[in-house]
Parts: C-alpha cells; sequence; structure tokens
C-alpha cells in the first residue's frame, strides 16, 4: 500500500481541504482536489507499468523511445468516484473506462447492505485494471465490483486508488484481492455505526454532487 500523503506534500493540502468543513462545500474545489489526487496516483502508478520500445520520427531525427506497452482500464463506482476517477483518466488518456453502479441499502435500523445494479466494461484481459473509488470504507462495494470485474477477464495488475481508506476496509480487500495494489490519499482508522470513516469528510457523492433522496 502506498501512502500518497506520507511524504508530506500538495497531497497533504488536497486531503485537508477536502476534510475541512470550512472548504469541503466549495464543490469545485471539492472536486478539483479529488482529481488532482487521482492525477498524483496515476502518475505513481504509471512508474509500475510495464514499458516497451517504439520508434518515433522527430523533425530531426528517428528515435527509439520508452512508451506504456499495455493501456489501462479504468474503472469507477458511481457516482462519487467519478471526480477521482477522472483525474485518472487526465493522465492515462488514452485508457478505456468501465463504471458500475452500486448503492447502500439502508434498512429500518439504518443497517445498510451494498445493492450492484450495472456493470459495463471493456476487456480487461491482459491489461493493467486501475479501480478509482473515494472512500474505502468497509470495502464492500468495492470488493463485489472487483469480484464482478474479474468475471470478464483477467487483468496483468489490480490497481486500487482511494482518497481516504480505512484501515479496516483495507484489510478486507488485502484479504480479498492480496495482489491488488492500493494507493490511497490518506488512512484513518475508524468507521462510524453507519459505515463512515472518521475522522474522514463525511459523504464524497453529496460533497461533490449534492445531497442525494434516500431510497
Ligand atoms: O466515509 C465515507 C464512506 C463511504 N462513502 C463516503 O462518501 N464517505
Amino acid at each position: 500500500m502506498t501512502i500518497l500523503s506520507q511524504n508530506f506534500s500538495l497531497v497533504n493540502s488536497w486531503v485537508n481541504e477536502l476534510r475541512d468543513v470550512g472548504v469541503q462545500q466549495d464543490r469545485l474545489r471539492f472536486r478539483r482536489n479529488l482529481e488532482r489526487i487521482g492525477e498524483v496516483a496515476a502518475y505513481e502508478i504509471s512508474k509500475t507499468l510495464d514499458f516497451s520500445e517504439k520508434k518515433i520520427q522527430t523533425p530531426l531525427d528517428k528515435i527509439t523511445v520508452k512508451e506504456i506497452a499495455v493501456q489501462p482500464v479504468i474503472v469507477t463506482i458511481l457516482r462519487a468516484g467519478v471526480p477521482l476517477f477522472q483525474g485518472v483518466l487526465n493522465y492515462f488518456d488514452k485508457a478505456d473506462c468501465g463504471f458500475v453502479a452500486a448503492y447502500r441499502k439502508h434498512d429500518a435500523n439504518d443497517y445498510f447492505s451494498i445493492k450492484q445494479d450495472y456493470l459495463t466494461c471493456p476487456n480487461i484481459d491482459g491489461r493493467p485494471l486501475i479501480v478509482a473509488d473515494p472512500m474505502l470504507a468497509t470495502g464492500a462495494s468495492l470488493i463485489e465490483a472487483l469480484k464482478d470485474l474479474l468475471n470478464h477477464g483477467t487483468p496483468s495488475q489490480i490497481h486500487i486508488v482511494a482518497a481516504i481508506a480505512a484501515q479496516q476496509g483495507v484489510d478486507a480487500l488485502q484479504e480479498a484481492f492480496p495482489k491488488a495494489k492500493l494507493w490511497i490519499g490518506a488512512l484513518d482508522q475508524n468507521l462510524t455505526a453507519k459505515g463512515y470513516i472518521t475522522p474522514g469528510l463525511g459523504d464524497a457523492g453529496d460533497l461533490s454532487f449534492g445531497e442525494k433522496l434516500q431510497r
């Protein structure tokens, strides 16, 4: 697991702004900070990919260069994942993309189960798979989405990008997918009874796009 804020960088400032109630209501800034974390994660992931040689012609000469051998597939879970996903896609601009729709269905006691009702993805066989999910809380929706994705093919690598992860979600994910590499903005220790990361930042989907109606 790589914690992108561990060595103190701009990522710390972006995560701080995501968390800060005095700043996080600025939706444009909130989404852009998620996007920036996605961009940094994409850059770090790119260092772990396979590169192959190709020849290009400059205006002056031919040159042999190194290029990403196989473009990744980037997947996100709607709707909260969209800004982080956009950041990863900004850098991996030749990637293919997939989408999963999942939501927490709450019962009368406010316990929730994960309902996944849509998945579309291009061929992931032999390609790096990057899943962008901003809040890795229990890991339940991510694990379910990944299991479903792996019914569609076998990626060469699995990378998970999150802005904030809870230790419980990290543990669950690492147990279910020991080979997956995690790239997270910051690691928090706790979850509330309702499955929110604490201190966390609140509801990433609502802060990005407005408060949803409960269903
Ligand atoms: O803390 C959390 C957990 C899941 N989703 C969120 O938006 N926030």
